[in-house]
């Protein structure tokens, strides 16, 4: 890793398919970091993260996450990078078929812990983190729309990542519940974990201001100001 940069982009283009969606993107995120990421619909920031989880391939330019190199990123070192990434989506991908705690532990287990112990103190560690230690034995549908993306966002810290990338987290949920939610990840960026929320919603960037980045045009503009969004 180069300093003490989880994210660093140098003159990346990015592809959708044939067609380039950005050119020449720099970038670099640093350790507890709390990024918007903006732009309009199809301006490409749910491109520019995949970029970054690995899930679209970094062919021109060069790229670095969690200390993965992103440049033609082997398939056998992606499941790797993803342990060091929280992803959290819109809508909320829990397993609908179990409880929360069997929704965390059905990650941990594929992504190596074995011992139940450990497995059982980490799943109470990271539901206190979003304050839902006492919902351990719901099923999602038991839960409100605010408390299955914390359950989202607790299963994205199962293992102690280095950045979380939320890509419309708030999409589906009431204003007060997006703040608290928002609030929530703040609170993961000060504890050291970066955080990057691509998002629409301009009304809670303007509630919790904090570095912008924008796609537009077919780049991206590092570090805007409140006042031009
Ligand atoms: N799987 C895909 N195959 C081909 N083109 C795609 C694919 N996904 C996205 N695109 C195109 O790439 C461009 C960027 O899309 P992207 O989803 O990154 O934008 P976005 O800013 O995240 O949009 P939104 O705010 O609507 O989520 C758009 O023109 C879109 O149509």
């Amino acid at each position: 890793m180069i300093g003490k940069s989880i994210i660093k982009l140098n003159n990346v283009d990015i592809f959708q398919q044939k067609n380039k969606v950005l050119s020449k993107v720099n970038l670099h995120i640093d350790k507890g970091d709390f990024v918007w990421l903006i732009g309009q619909t199809g301006s490409g920031k749910s491109s520019l993260l995949k970029v970054i989880y690995g899930d679209l391939p970094l062919t021109i330019g060069d790229g670095h996450a969690c200390g993965y190199s992103l440049f033609k990123l082997p398939e056998k070192d992606i499941p790797f990078l993803r342990r060091k990434l929280g992803i959290v989506f819109q809508d909320f991908q829990l397993l609908t078929d179990r409880s929360v705690e069997h929704n965390l532990q059905f990650v941990m287990r594929a992504t190596g812990w074995t011992d139940p112990k450990l497995i059982a103190d980490r799943t109470l560690d990271v539901l206190e983190k979003v304050g839902l230690r006492s919902k351990l034995k719901k099923m999602p549908h038991e839960l409100s729309g605010g408390e299955q993306q914390r359950v989202v966002i607790a299963r994205a810290l199962l293992n102690d990542p280095e950045i979380i990338l939320a890509d419309e987290p708030t999409g589906n949920l009431d204003p007060e519940t997006s703040e608290e939610i928002v609030l929530l990840l703040k609170q993961i960026s000060q504890a050291g974990t970066a955080v990057v929320v691509a998002t629409h919603d301009y009304h809670i960037i303007r509630a919790f201001p904090s570095r912008i980045i924008k796609c537009e045009a077919g780049k991206v503009l590092e570090d805007v100001q409140l006042a031009q969004v």
